[in-house]
């Protein structure tokens, strides 16, 4: 090799590993510019493009985008000035466009450029953006299978459908509205049965749950294959193992309210009871430990007719086309979610790509005829499109929340719509306009946040120390059994949560945990003695398919009634509750303070969200949003720095991804 080039590589990956002690890049970034290296010629800019492409994944970007590239990456990355310049200057001069930069990496034998012929190269170039083969692959199988079943023309009598629809709907919306517009559930139901796909996506409280309860009756109503309704098999199924409980159990309760309300029309606890219990993706699609493939896939598709998945925004890419590949092809998909939440921490946005266009719906001219006779409602013309799309014909936003009105709702909206100056309104308002629903601790300090997660506030009911009172006196003092102390403490655990936009600094998940742990402990409501105590929350960080805990999954640490002097961990699913022997887990990390990404699917009666002193590269918009939606009752936004808060609102998470340019293809 040109001696030239091979110090340019030398010293590129020496300017790598420079990045990575730095903290400005994940170790596996460096380490596969290196493999690639390794693979035959490579050009330095190569390498650079190889670090880049793996630090981007690692962010939750399926592809980097070569335009992106040719500019300086630095402010994305989060990376210093001289940073770049120094990476720039050891590999030598870089292409200047994205145009320059196909050229090279056309060129590259470790590249694949689409079209040509395909040597397995690990590595794929795609018109103007760079992927690893696997993300490549997975954006194609979730492309085809979204397009493929969106254009799936199923025979539907509106006839019917409009029958049924005027019995499992209420009567009118409300009037009190000057405008409510048109009833999306049932369009939204409506819409569902004309093809396998359906995606369902609201704020919260706007009745994704509630209309996919009709859905399902209204399937149930009208099957008429083998064995009718009762051979329907249905599946539900969510990303967390809490969130496919909370689903499990809205579903029965709405289904268990139609059924009193069609009495013997349609026997629908008896098909419900057949239903099932709500899954998480990984356990419906049978993972295996220690490999990334699961029990069912193409090969060896899920016996279902009907797959339900919520909170489907935080289903990442690897998954979905996990869980399309594994779908038989008769089966209907129905996803719920909202698309404006965070997107999963792991690469992808699915939801979110799917439903890009979902608030201006682009209904075409057949959906809203077909609409109007199969609902009696009208799309408005702004929804219309004469050439609506495909997958556009699929998707329905509904777009009125019943449950998350006054304050915290107006907040949530402000912040979606970017509208910072009407956030800060809403927060300003104080206590005068909004009770205790909305708090905004703006310039707070450390004691502050302390004083709220132990005490909570006025009217908002009390912090960790209402949970701990009732984990210090035991099951005696409350003339429970052990079962319904542990359920009690479980629940009251739930009234509170404190989450954190970042993990690191005296703001972030770490540094206020110990905080809290060691006000606590001086307080006696724990006594920390070691990792385990007593009352420690847990929030589990891997899947551990021995021990049957999942990622995601929190508990509470309390003695083990059978074994006096060992401690248990339990989690609560809906009403069942399961234990896991303290030291038998090993990933976990105490959970006073968790991160707005992994509350996702969660909710608490008073949520408290914790800004950083300064703006960062993770706060957004959908992070903030993310943050205020987990409320059911309460708020309080604690800022050290009341402008962070601007700042937050005004970034928006971008992904990189080809997916929605696929799914039009
Ligand atoms: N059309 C309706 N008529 C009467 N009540 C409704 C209607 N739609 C929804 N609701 C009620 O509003 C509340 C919120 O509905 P639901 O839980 O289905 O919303 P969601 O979008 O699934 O919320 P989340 O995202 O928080 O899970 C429920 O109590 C539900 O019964």
């Amino acid at each position: 090799m040109n001696p030239g080039l091979e110090e340019r590589i030398e010293a590129t990956l020496a300017q790598l590993d420079a990045l990575t002690e730095a903290g400005k890049l994940r170790r596996l970034a460096g380490a596969f510019a290196r493999f690639v290296g390794t693979l035959g010629h490579a050009p330095a800019p190569l390498l650079v493009a190889c670090a880049l492409l793996s630090e981007l994944e690692g962010r939750g970007h399926s592809c980097l985008v070569l335009a992106d590239l040719a500019r300086d990456p630095s402010p994305q990355l989060g990376w210093l000035d001289g940073e770049w310049a120094a990476l720039r200057a050891a590999a030598g001069p870089l292409p200047k466009n994205g145009a320059g930069w196909r050229a090279l990496l056309q060129a590259c034998e470790q590249v694949w450029p689409v079209g040509d012929l395909d040597f397995k190269q690990p590595l794929v170039l795609d018109g103007e953006r760079l992927y690893l083969r696997r993300y490549w692959r997975d954006e194609m199988t979730v492309a085809s299978s979204i397009r493929r079943r969106a254009g799936s023309a199923r025979a539907v009598d509106a006839d019917t459908v409009r029958g049924w629809l005027d019995r499992l709907f209420e009567a009118p919306l409300d009037t009190r509205d000057a405008d409510p517009g048109p009833d999306w559930q049932k369009i939204a139901c409506a819409v569902a049965l004309r093809s396998d796909l359906a995606v369902i996506t609201g704020g919260p409280g706007t009745g994704k749950t509630y209309t996919v309860a009709r859905l399902l009756a209204l399937l149930f109503a009208m099957a008429d294959g083998e064995g009718g309704a009762a051979g329907l098999r249905i599946a539900l199924a969510a990303p967390t193992g809490k969130a496919a409980a909370r689903l499990k159990q809205s579903i029965d309760t709405a289904l268990d309210e139609l059924a009193e309300k069609l009495g013997e029309t349609l026997p629908l606890r008896e098909l419900a009871a057949r239903m099932g219990a709500a899954r998480t993706l990984h356990s419906l699609l049978g993972a295996r430990p220690d490999t990334r493939s699961f029990a069912y896939h193409a090969g060896n598709p899920l016996d279902v007719d009907v797959l339900i998945v919520d909170e489907a925004s935080m289903v990442h890419l690897e998954m979905m086309a996990a869980l399309l590949a594994a779908l038989p092809d008769h089966a209907r998909l129905i996803l719920l979610g909202d698309k404006d939440q965070l997107a999963s921490v792991e690469a992808g946005a699915v939801l979110g790509d799917l439903c890009a266009e979902a608030e201006s719906g682009h209904y075409a001219e057949g959906t809203v005829d077909y609409v109007a006779r199969a609902t009696g409602e009208t799309i408005p013309a702004p929804y219309r499109e004469r050439d609506g799309g495909v997958l556009a014909q699929s998707i329905v936003m509904l777009r009125r929340s019943r449950r998350f009105g006054g304050p915290i709702g107006a907040l949530a909206l402000a912040v979606n719509r970017g509208d910072a100056e009407a956030a800060r309104a809403v927060l300003r308002a104080g206590p005068e306009e909004h009770g205790a629903r909305l708090l905004w601790l703006e310039g707070a300090r450390p004691a502050d946040v302390l004083a709220l997660a132990i005490d909570g506030r006025e009217g908002a009911g009390q912090g960790y120390r209402d949970y701990l009172t009732v984990v210090k006196a035991g099951p005696e003092a409350w003339d429970m059994d052990h079962q319904g102390w542990v359920r009690a403490v479980l629940r009251r655990f739930e009234q509170f949560r404190l989450l954190c936009a970042v993990r690191a600094g005296e703001w972030g998940v770490a540094g206020l945990n110990e905080a809290i742990e060691t006000r606590l402990d001086q307080l006696r409501l724990i006594r920390r003695r070691g990792e385990w105590y007593v009352g420690r929350p847990v929030m589990v960080t891997r899947n551990d398919y021995a021990t049957g805990v999942y990622n995601g999954d929190i508990g509470l640490t309390l003695p083990d009634p059978l074994r006096p002097g060992s401690l248990r961990v339990w989690f609560a699913d809906g009403d069942v509750i399961r234990s896991v022997l303290a030291t038998r887990l090993r990933n976990v990390e105490t959970a006073f303070a968790m991160t707005v990404h992994k509350s996702q699917g969660s909710e608490f009666t008073h949520t408290a969200m914790v800004l950083p002193r300064e703006a960062n590269a993770v706060l957004a918009r959908e992070l903030v949003y993310t943050g205020i939606t987990r409320a059911r009752e309460f708020f309080t936004l604690v800022a050290p720095n009341g402008a962070v808060l601007g700042q937050a609102i005004a970034e928006r998470t971008r992904r990189a991804s080809g997916l929605r340019e696929a799914l039009l293809a």
